[in-house]
């Protein structure tokens, strides 16, 4: 098969959708891989190292888009990169539909079929290839949250570790998922007092065993978010819905009962998000304040550490672009319930239920 891999162009992104090491298992097994150029660069992988593993270097993402029959990337198209996609491509890559009617309404209209990263899903229920880019969002939400609590990036001045004879910052975490659980490992390490909520009592039990006596577990429920939003100086948003819309779990008028300067981290912004006033931002622009409440929801948060992300993401995408490449998708998703999941689009049909609902 051809597969092609254009350098990602959302903003501040330098993942790239295969490492080296990764393109060497395709060309082992007699697949071509148009990469364009530079496009590894942001992660550490400059052309030289794809071409000496049997890639051929393109200078437009134009020219990587019409050789190719699959797609292999990091991020959703974005509106660039509509018109490029042919009939009958294949596209893997993250796409979040449920969070963007316009993407959903593109991927439609290309007749490609969209295999999406996030709600590839295992027999247990996990998910493959969302959890190492959520275990890179989950820690780095408390490394964001720590910084915008500093008081000249309009924080409320609070060290989460506390000093001594000054007690800790206290962080709440909506989600004790995979993004929930690195973010609670972090916190805790720094010392701050942590709260984790979820409405999956399976996800508090494990919690409860694994942490520290400093992270305690909570039923999320409105009265106990409300509560505790009064308290704590860092929110951080990690719930999902597989494949769905996030919901609302703070509205608007909630915002008033946190103190000033308090900070809300919202990864699950690609989902839509969990705060009612949650709007993407990017790394070049990542807060905005509302009510006193300093906002961080940038979308592509493991964009930033491109050189952990990529290796991480690569390892668990390869096995399955080798199956894609090596029999096709329709035969590898009817091989492989796991991979079937991630059909999202498929020849201008919604073939997922969370984004059919979604967009009810
Ligand atoms: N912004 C970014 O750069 C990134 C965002 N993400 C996003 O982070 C989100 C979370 O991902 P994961 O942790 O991997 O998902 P996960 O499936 O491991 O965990 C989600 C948890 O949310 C819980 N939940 C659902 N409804 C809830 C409610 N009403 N109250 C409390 N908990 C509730 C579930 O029971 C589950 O334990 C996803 O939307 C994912 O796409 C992931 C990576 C990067
Ligand atoms: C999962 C996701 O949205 C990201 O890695 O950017
Ligand atoms: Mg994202």
């Amino acid at each position: 098969m051809i597969i092609g891999i254009p350098k990602e162009i959302k903003n501040n992104e330098s993942r790239v959708g295969m490492t080296p090491g990764g393109v060497f298992e395709l060309t082992k097994k007699k697949h071509s891989v148009f990469i364009q150029s530079t496009a590894g660069e942001g992660s550490g992988f400059p052309d030289k190292l794809y071409t000496e593993v049997g890639a051929v270097i393109v200078d437009s993402i134009e020219e990587v888009y019409a050789k190719s029959d699959m797609i292999v990337k990091v991020k959703e198209p974005i509106a660039y990169e509509y018109p490029l996609i042919k009939s009958n491509q294949l596209l893997f890559t993250y796409f979040h539909f449920a969070s963007s009617q316009t993407l959903t309404e593109a991927m439609i209209k290309s007749n490609s079929v969209c295999i999406a990263y996030e709600t590839v899903e295992d027999e247990d229920g996990t998910l493959p290839l969302l959890t190492p880019m959520s275990e890179v969002a989950g820690r780095m939400a408390i490394q964001q949250g720590a910084k915008y609590l500093e008081k000249p990036i309009k924080g409320r001045g609070v060290l989460l570790g506390g000093v001594p004879g000054v007690p800790p910052g206290k962080v709440l975490i909506l989600g004790a998922g995979v993004v929930g659980v690195q973010a609670a490992k972090m916190a805790a390490g720094l010392g701050a007092h942590v709260t984790i909520m979820d409405i999956n009592m399976k996800r508090l039990r494990y919690v409860n065993d694994v942490m520290p006596s400093h992270v305690t577990t909570e039923f999320s429920s409105e009265y106990n978010i409300r509560k505790h939003i009064q308290t704590h100086d860092l929110v951080v948003g990690g719930v999902l819905v597989k494949g769905g819309k996030a919901p609302k779990l703070i509205t608007r008028d909630m915002l008033k009962l946190m103190r000033p300067g308090t900070v809300v981290v919202d990864v699950a912004v690609d989902q839509g998000g969990c705060f009612e006033t949650t709007k993407a931002t990017t790394h070049e622009d990542p807060i905005y304040i509302i009510d006193d409440v300093v906002h961080y929801c940038v979308a592509n948060m493991p964009g930033a550490v491109p050189y952990t992300s990529t290796l991480a993401l690569t390892n668990v995408t390869l096995p399955y672009v080798l199956k894609l490449a090596n029999t096709g998708w329709e035969a590898a998703c009817e091989a492989d319930a796991t991979l079937a999941k991630g059909l999202n689009i498929v020849h201008g049909e919604i073939v997922y239920d969370g984004i059919a609902e979604a967009f009810a």
